[in-house]
């Protein structure tokens, strides 16, 4: 008997794709059957902007909570999208190989940010993205931006450019000419981009043997580092904050940024070791970037974050880091 393992997963179409994509790589390592259970999430069902409900994690507690409710039977994120408050309830059982963690800039032609106009417009709804960018060019006007991958892509145009993630536009085959993938060294990504999370629940040891076929060592290693950055410095999904680690020869480097959203403050701070140390390194950094000043930035980018929600424009479900 094959039991098919149930999937649950947001209706966006990345989210469909992610899922789809597990689901096939989890079939082929383990034998076992997988369906996935398509579901609602309060993000995703209202128009609002993300303020408006309290955080980010309202795209990942509807998933959680059918999980932990025996609903499915384990559950995919981006891993970026999660808050870094682990939930007793679950395990992140496999962490699959990381898609391209860069960001790109898409403008009609590919161009680089110090190349784009005076005044020129670009849309991003994260403070991290906005703050590099305008550290790259300050003559830049940043517009926020709301909505799934495919309409902040019909945006080109009306604006000169906006930011995404790799990870996204791949994944939904969105990578043509106007897409310019910016090296991690000049835009530093979130924590995590590009890397997926499988959740299932901690009491399911069973669902988590077969879940484990998809575990990719080296991804754990690099986004345990990059998450405890962001851990380190009490900071959200939404935060002007930016990790990046890679392994190269056993060795793994990290490195943090926090930012002023006017880009005018640029923190940086690196940290290397033996990969065993991930967490260790990580929270090494974000040590580092605390006592460059981090928190005081932080601190009041959180305060710039407006307080009626009604004020955002472009109201459009979709997460905007
Ligand atoms: N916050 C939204 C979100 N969550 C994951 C991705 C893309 C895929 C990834 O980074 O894993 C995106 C879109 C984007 O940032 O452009």
């Amino acid at each position: 008997m094959n039991t098919p393992l149930r999937l649950g997963t947001r209706r966006s179409t990345l989210a469909l794709v992610q899922s789809r994509w597990v689901a096939d790589a989890l079939a082929a390592a383990s034998g076992r059957a997988v369906e996935l259970v398509p579901m609602s999430s309060a993000g995703d069902e209202s128009g609002a902007p993300i303020a408006s409900f309290g955080s980010v994690g309202v795209f990942v507690a509807a998933l959680r909570e059918a999980l932990a409710a025996g609903e499915v039977d384990l559950v995919v994120h981006s891993y970026k999208d999660l808050p870094t408050a682990p939930d007793p309830r679950l395990r992140l059982a496999a962490v699959p190989v990381r898609a391209d963690e860069r960001d790109a800039l898409v403008t009609r032609d590919g161009r680089a940010a110090r190349d784009l106009a005076p005044g020129s417009r670009v849309g991003t709804g994260s403070p991290r993205r906005a703050a590099q960018l305008l550290a790259a060019n300050p003559e830049l006007e940043l517009v926020p931006l709301r909505g799934n991958v495919d309409s902040r892509l019909s945006r080109v145009g009306e604006l000169e450019g906006v930011v995404l993630a790799m990870a996204g536009l791949s994944r939904l085959d969105a990578v043509g000419p106007g897409v310019r993938p910016l090296p991690v060294e000049e835009l530093v990504p979130a924590p995590a981009q590009g890397a997926l999370a499988v959740e299932c629940r901690a009491d399911d040891p069973l669902t988590a043997a077969v879940v484990s076929t998809v575990e990719h060592g080296p991804t754990r290693c690099v986004v345990t580092a990059e998450r405890a950055v962001l851990a380190g410095l009490d900071a959200g999904c939404t935060a002007p904050v930016g990790a990046h680690a890679h392994l190269a020869g056993g060795e793994l480097h990290v490195t943090g940024l926090a930012a002023a959203p006017d880009g005018r403050t640029v923190l940086r701070a690196t940290s290397s070791g033996p990969a065993e140390s991930a967490q260790a390194l990580g929270l090494a950094v974000a040590g580092r970037l605390r006592d460059a000043g981090a928190h005081a930035l932080l601190a009041a980018a959180a305060d710039l974050a407006p307080a009626d929600p009604r004020s955002v424009p472009t109201p459009v479900a979709g997460s905007g880091t």
